[in-house]
């Protein structure tokens, strides 16, 4: 089924994007046909006549059908030459300082020398494999931009995002270089309000630190983690530098140009197992012209990597003008603002994967007892709720509430060994999130209150985002009377 998308619009105004972009595309879809003939490689590319590139407001570069394609029809192959991840780069990188890897791919022979690939002689290969991949990917894609012409990648690298198309995320708010801008928390554990001292007037540069302050609790701490992961990312990338007497770190890599590549990275890396990273985490690739495929709740598409390359394939029917989907993950809006700068709602329900962390509010409701149980069966912290209702871990915490001596109670042992159901639980179990949501509600209510006042003048990005965190708010409210009205 095909479901019509009603996005957030996301107001761009770069101009010189949308004049370069059939350009640029072409160059890009020259780059993937041409070089593959040039080089002598097997041809590893093909992209469906069936398909275009449009840009979008909104949402950005799509992928759309231009005539109509049947389920189980493969798409897009990107070979191995053109994807960009820990084996590959170090590939490229093996061609300049001439270590020793493992050829698990063949990559295009590279000759053009400057003044950049002179760093990539300094590293050793234990070096670099002890870089993660966002490490090592978001240095070499930071140099290879600087590369311009000399650079393989250049096709690819001059399609990416810029900074602006990163504008809501809660990461960009503190302005500069983004990450650990974004001072201490003032929202209480439960979400509370906390005005500004210029009484919700956002028009400073102040005030954008203020707005990162209004998300939801739950939000804020997804941001922050994002954070932590670039601030320490960037330090072990300008640590591996200054280690090979590069003092200018902060020319040659500065802090603004390694965040945008660490955001197309994490915005457009796609999981698979690579032979030369460490970690299975770790194990993704950037895939030109496929990175151009946006989110659905549903997927539309099935990825697979094998030995001819990344493919697409759709699982739906596509009419021609449809836009071609997939599924980035089970994510809610609060976590696919804070990594990908985007919410996305359908036109009759929220989306489905959004949730509610009440943890804040059954924490402190425990006694000495109930966190010791807990604690011993894994049952403690992250409660969650969704449009389902609450998650068989909230249902225990509540249950063990039930409980003041839950080590001596058959019952409780029983309900968590599966052996019984919570029925005899459920009214109070009930009444207890009955309260919790009305309080969610009242609060979600107060910071739509708040941030409806806010001033923020003729500031069209301060604008985009106050509407973004408000609708978070709208999307808390939707969903807790959602639960609310199922319960009763
Ligand atoms: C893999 S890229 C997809 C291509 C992207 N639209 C572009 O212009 O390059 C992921 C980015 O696309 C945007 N995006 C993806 N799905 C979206 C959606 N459903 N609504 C709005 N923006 C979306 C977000 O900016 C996200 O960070």
């Amino acid at each position: 089924m095909y479901f019509v998308f009603q996005f957030i619009v996301i107001y761009k105004t770069n101009s010189f994007r949308m004049q370069n972009f059939s350009e640029k595309l072409g160059r890009l879809l020259e780059w993937i046909n041409l070089s593959t003939d040039e080089q002598k490689l097997p041809l590893q590319c093909y992209i469906s006549p069936k398909i275009t590139v449009k840009d979008v407001k909104g949402s950005g570069r799509g992928i759309y059908a231009t005539a109509s394609i049947s389920p189980h029809e493969k798409i897009i192959n990107i070979g191995h030459p053109f994807l960009l991840n820990f084996t590959t780069v170090l590939n490229h990188i093996a061609k300049h300082n001439k270590m020793e890897i493992d050829r698990h791919v063949t990559v295009p022979f590279e000759t053009k020398e400057d003044e950049f690939t002179e760093i990539y002689k300094c590293f050793k290969k234990e070096e670099l494999l002890r870089l993660s991949s966002f490490q090592l990917l978001s240095m070499y894609l930071t140099l290879e931009r600087k590369r311009g012409e000399n650079s393989y990648w250049k096709a690819f690298i001059d399609m990416l995002p810029t900074m602006e198309d990163f504008q809501l995320m809660p990461i960009t708010y503190g302005g500069g270089g983004g990450g650990g801008c974004g001072g201490s928390n003032s929202t209480s554990e439960n979400g509370a309000v906390h005005e500004n001292e210029n009484g919700n007037n956002f028009n400073a540069d102040d005030n954008q630190i203020q707005l990162k302050q209004q998300l939801p609790a739950t939000a804020y701490a997804l941001n922050e983690k994002v954070e932590q992961r670039f601030n320490h990312d960037y330090k072990v990338i300008t640590q591996l530098l200054l280690a090979k007497n590069i003092s200018d770190v902060s020319t040659i890599l500065p802090r603004d140009d390694v965040l945008l590549s660490w955001l197309c990275i994490n915005s457009r890396c796609l999981y698979m197992d690579l032979p030369t990273s460490h970690d299975t985490l770790d194990n993704f690739t950037m895939a030109p012209y496929i990175d151009f495929i946006n989110h659905s709740c549903d997927d539309h598409c099935t990825l697979k990597i094998d030995a001819k390359g990344f493919q697409i394939t759709t699982t739906t029917a596509y009419k021609p003008g449809d836009q071609l989907y997939l599924s980035y993950g089970p994510h809610s809006n609060e976590f696919l603002l804070c990594e990908y700068g985007f919410v996305v709602t359908l036109p009759e329900e929220e989306n489905r994967w959004n949730d509610l962390d009440i943890s804040s509010y059954l924490l402190p409701m425990f006694n000495a007892n109930q966190i010791d149980c807990l604690k011993e069966n894994d049952f403690y912290d992250n409660y969650t709720l969704n449009k389902d209702g609450p998650s068989f871990r909230t249902e225990v915490a509540l249950a063990i509430l039930q409980e003041q001596n839950p080590h001596d109670s058959r019952r409780f042992r029983a309900f968590l060994n599966g052996i019984l159901d919570n029925t005899v639980y459920l009214r109070k179990s009930n009444t207890m999130l009955s309260k919790i949501l009305t309080k969610i509600m009242q609060e979600a209510e107060q910071h739509q209150f708040v941030l409806e006042n806010v001033k923020i003048g003729a500031d069209e990005v301060q604008r985009l985002r106050l509407h973004v965190v408000m609708s978070l708010y709208k999307d808390r409210l939707a969903l807790a009377s959602r639960i609310l009205k199922d319960l009763k």
